[in-house]
């Protein structure tokens, strides 16, 4: 190990999403085999016991990554030197609870972890907003982190990006590894729009080879969309391993880039482009180079495609607008 580590901030260190996600990080598959990583887990002071059971597990799988692991309950500390954050500890929408009540109660888990990440994190802090309403939770903590470029903060549609490819892989009956160009559009939430319009499969254009808008709109749409639902009807519990992979896929492209001639899918502060409004935290196609992202520029977007654009960003500009009545941006 020469080079100095990375420091890594996970919070909700201890729930399921955590579990699933340490070992990896640890073991060096979020940011490659020759960088050391610092670990600095978050957890509300009840599940700081259940942590340092995970960082007991973690010491003896003896990574040679690793280089320790710091457990606070403090967010400023937890956040102090930090390079990377995901932020998964999210307050989970319980029975009899509304929206404004959702939004309320986890704008008091990232107001203040904005402003801890502004006032202690490294110069080049990224930071990955896992926990829902993603989108919104994103956007709640970039506004309380004003010296930290705005576009350092994203939320995470890479699940349902990953989601999409394998169910486009079944339905054509091709590698996974062959389709490219494929974007998520506006919020992760059942409103995201999964195109395949630009994606290729194996170098041909994919809606051209389904070749069938009532699959596309009955079927792959919906069940991409509602997968998150799928899986917790299945498993009684949301999902936890593909979330912590495609956070795992997420930074990991953001640090080292997409493969020439494709791209990938992520939530960020828009700049206007494709007519979402800007500063909404929404999904778009972007290209990730030199440790950089931006957002695929010229695409056209035929009449079916924009009318599901604009239908999740109306929902993101809903969210934005309840988070401002509630003081919270
Ligand atoms: N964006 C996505 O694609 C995606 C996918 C799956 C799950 N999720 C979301 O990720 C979040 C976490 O899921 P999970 O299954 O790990 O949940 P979980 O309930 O198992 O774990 C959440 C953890 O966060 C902790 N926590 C709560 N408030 C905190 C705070 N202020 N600071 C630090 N930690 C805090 C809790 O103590 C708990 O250990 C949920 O909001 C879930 O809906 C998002
Ligand atoms: O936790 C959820 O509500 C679902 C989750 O966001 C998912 O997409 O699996």
């Amino acid at each position: 190990m020469t080079q100095a580590p990375v420091n890594v901030t996970v919070t909700g260190a201890a729930g399921q999403i955590g579990y699933a996600l340490l070992f990896r990080i640890a073991s060096g598959q979020l940011l490659g085999p020759d960088t050391p990583v610092k670990l600095r887990l978050l957890e509300i002071p009840q599940a700081v016991k259940a942590a340092e059971g995970t960082a007991l597990e973690l010491e003896d799988c003896a990574f040679p990554l690793l280089a320790g692991t710091d457990i606070f309950d403090d967010a400023k500390r937890a956040f102090e030197g930090t390079n990377i954050a995901l932020l998964v500890g999210a307050r989970p929408r319980t029975k009899g609870m509304e929206r404004a009540d959702l939004l309320e109660a986890n704008g008091g888990i990232f107001k203040p972890q904005g402003e801890a990440i502004n006032a202690g994190a490294a110069d080049d802090v990224r930071v990955l907003v896992v926990g829902n309403p993603a989108n919104t939770n994103a956007l709640i903590a970039q506004s309380h982190a004003p010296d930290v470029p705005a576009e350092r903060f994203t939320a995470m549609t890479r699940l349902d990006h990953n989601r999409a490819v394998a169910q486009l892989s079944k339905k054509l009956n091709a590698p996974v590894s062959e389709i490219r160009k494929l974007t998520i559009w506006g919020n992760h939430s059942a409103s995201q729009y999964p195109d395949i319009f630009h994606a290729e499969v194996g170098g041909r254009n994919a809606a051209e080879a389904v070749n069938d808008e009532k699959w596309l709109a009955e079927e792959f749409i919906p069940r991409v969309a509602k997968r998150g639902a799928e899986i917790i009807e299945a498993r009684g519990a949301s999902s936890a391993a593909s979330a912590a992979n495609a956070a795992i896929d997420h930074i990991h492209t953001w640090v080292n880039g997409t493969a020439e001639g494709d791209w990938t899918s992520m939530a960020v502060p828009s700049d206007g482009s494709y007519g979402v409004p800007e500063g909404l935290i929404s999904s778009f196609p972007v290209v990730c180079k030199g440790g950089k992202y931006e957002i695929v520029q010229g695409l056209e977007i035929n009449e079916f495609s924009r009318g599901r654009i604009d239908a999740s960003v109306a929902e993101l500009t809903e969210e934005r607008e309840a988070v401002k009545k509630l003081g919270l941006i």
